[in-house]
């Protein structure tokens, strides 16, 4: 079974990756085996565009069985506590389509340019929960090319698309790689911050770090500790 593991920066991952390679009984560069799996590390860089293209670079035929993507997250959504673990379940683009002249955003359909599948016609990509339930709560999630910070920005975020729980800069992209092949994916994301007037002084990146992998830890053991 091929497992594939992805992540925006190293840091966020860094304890599994540890982990990974202390456990493998065998490692070349990316890719560890197991007697019953192999995982390949992805690490895409920060945002939606290198993701992309790091995910069509490595998902080529024979296709990973399982992808998950993991890292942090901005909650829109003040009842997530920060460090919560959540499983995403649906995605879309919060900063795709034109600026109107009041700031609001014209998403795609609203210029003439219908989203087509796998989006929804409401430009939602759903990866729903397969595989044994997960004791994470399911968020709806929101890319965005940068991390909010303009309570304006953020206001008219909340306001166009009421039912985002969380932000990512990568999320969607993986979900729509995953969609538009037709492979099972689990995105886990921890909360390290609310999406707010920037303060970066309140991110709890540490604990949401040590939560993630833990997390991590428990998704990929069934398959990194069995035997062949
Ligand atoms: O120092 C900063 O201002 C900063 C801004 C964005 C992200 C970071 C990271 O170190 C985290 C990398 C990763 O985390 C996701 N993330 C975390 N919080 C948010 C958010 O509020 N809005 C969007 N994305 C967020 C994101 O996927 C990054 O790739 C540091």
């Amino acid at each position: 079974m091929k497992i594939l593991l992805i992540a925006a920066t190293p840091e966020e991952i860094l304890p599994t990756i540890e982990w990974l390679r202390e456990t493998a009984i065998e490692s070349k560069r990316n890719i560890l085996a197991f007697p019953a799996c192999t995982v390949e590390l992805l690490l895409t860089g920060m945002g939606p565009m290198t993701t992309a293209f790091a995910l069509g670079q490595s998902l080529q035929p024979p296709l990973p069985q399982l992808t998950i993507q993991a890292g942090l997250a901005g909650a829109l959504d003040r009842s997530l506590p920060l460090g919560t673990v959540v499983q995403v379940i649906s995605e879309r683009l919060l900063d795709q389509g034109a600026e109107d002249i009041d700031g609001k955003l014209l998403p795609p359909p609203a210029l003439g340019f219908p989203f087509g599948a796998p989006f929804d016609p409401d430009g939602v990509l759903h990866v729903p929960v397969s595989g044994p339930p997960l004791p994470f709560p399911s968020v709806a999630a929101g890319t965005a090319t940068k991390a909010s910070g303009n309570q304006e920005s953020i206001e008219r975020t909340r306001q166009q698309f009421p039912d985002v729980q969380i932000e990512t800069m990568e999320g969607a992209a993986f979900f729509f790689a995953i969609r538009s092949l037709g492979i099972p994916g689990l995105q886990l994301r921890a909360i390290s911050n609310y999406v707010e007037r920037r303060n970066r002084a309140a991110w709890q990146i540490g604990p949401a770090i040590i939560n993630l992998n833990e997390a991590l830890r428990k998704v990929l053991s069934p398959f990194v500790l069995a035997t062949a």
